[in-house]
């Protein structure tokens, strides 16, 4: 699928709107509660609507699953949702704020990111590399050594400071024996290990989460699904688009069905599969 090449800039977001103080502390209160919330989110390319009118928010600290039959519109929602695309309307909103067309490194930054396949240029790179390229904002991209006193001390103890946290990531994802190897030379499921590791170097608070398990032997499957479980203990909140749907069935408390560019349906996992029009919408498959 293609993508544009970024959302608006930052300033370009409209500000939420609170009419009163009560529906403001309603506002905080949803905000806390649901990190997430899309609404009324529409996306044309051309004559195509990908999505149309959808509307969810994703409860703090869950783990909810994002389903629905190929071509429902769930790829287009995270793109919209991580600014990779400009959504034509609707709002997201991300602890209350609005980031609607927002540049993708700005939505990383606020702590709301997905992971991303190791692109073609990344595999020449070593795994290690690829873990330090993740964090943006450093202070030595923007600034020069040579007018700014003190700089270079600055930007080596970042260094340092990063270097640690790949570390530390590489040792949770238990691939640090990997460091040195290329990334292209790793097999599927190690690369979504390295993947996951680099999403989390920024320290996100949301992590946008797409088929994570395509591709993945059943031994590093448990393996990736216990750390988001561990994750999720230590304060993340996932949102996952996952075709297995035993997957989704065992490990996910909400699940949002999209059909059609719009939510078809959302609840328990037991509820979603016991629905008529959600089994209706997959034809009969089996979900
Ligand atoms: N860049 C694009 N240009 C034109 N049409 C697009 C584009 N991206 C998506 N679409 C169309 O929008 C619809 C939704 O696609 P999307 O990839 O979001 O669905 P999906 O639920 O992620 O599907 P899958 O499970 O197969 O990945 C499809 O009809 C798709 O062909």
């Amino acid at each position: 699928m293609s993508s544009e090449p970024g959302g608006a800039d930052a300033d370009d977001a409209t500000d939420t709107a609170v009419d009163t103080p009560a529906a403001a502390a309603e506002g905080a209160r949803d905000a806390a509660e649901h990190p997430l919330v899309v609404e009324g989110l529409h996306k044309t390319f051309g004559g195509i609507t990908a999505v149309d009118g959808a509307s969810f928010s994703v409860a703090e600290g869950s783990l909810t699953g994002l389903i629905g039959p190929n071509g429902a519109g769930k790829s287009t929602t995270f793109n919209c949702i991580t600014g990779v695309h400009t959504p034509t309307s609707g709002r997201i909103r991300f602890r209350g704020d609005d980031i609607t067309g927002m540049a993708p490194h700005a939505i990383a930054q606020r702590g709301l990111v997905r992971t991303f396949q190791i692109a073609r240029e990344l595999p020449e790179m070593t795994v290690l590399e690829n873990m330090m390229l993740a964090p943006k904002g450093q202070a030595g991209e923007r600034l020069s050594y040579a007018v700014v006193p003190g700089l270079r001390d600055r930007v080596v103890e970042q260094e340092e400071e990063l270097l640690e946290r790949a570390w530390q990531q590489l040792e949770f994802f238990e691939i640090d024996h990997l460091a040195e190897e290329y990334a292209g030379t790793l097999s599927g499921g190690q690369r979504k290990l390295l993947e996951m590791a680099r999403a989390l170097m920024t320290d996100p608070e949301v992590v946008l989460l797409d088929e994570p398990l395509a591709g993945v032997n059943p031994t590093l499957e448990e393996k990736l699904l216990d750390r988001i479980h561990e994750l999720r203990e230590m304060g993340n909140t996932f949102l996952f688009v996952e075709h297995d749907m035993d997957v989704i069935m065992n490990n996910c408390e909400h699940v949002i069905v999209m059909h059609q560019g719009s939510v078809l349906a959302e609840g328990t996992p037991e509820q979603v599969t016991s629905d008529e029009r959600v089994v209706e919408a997959y034809l009969g498959g089996d979900v």
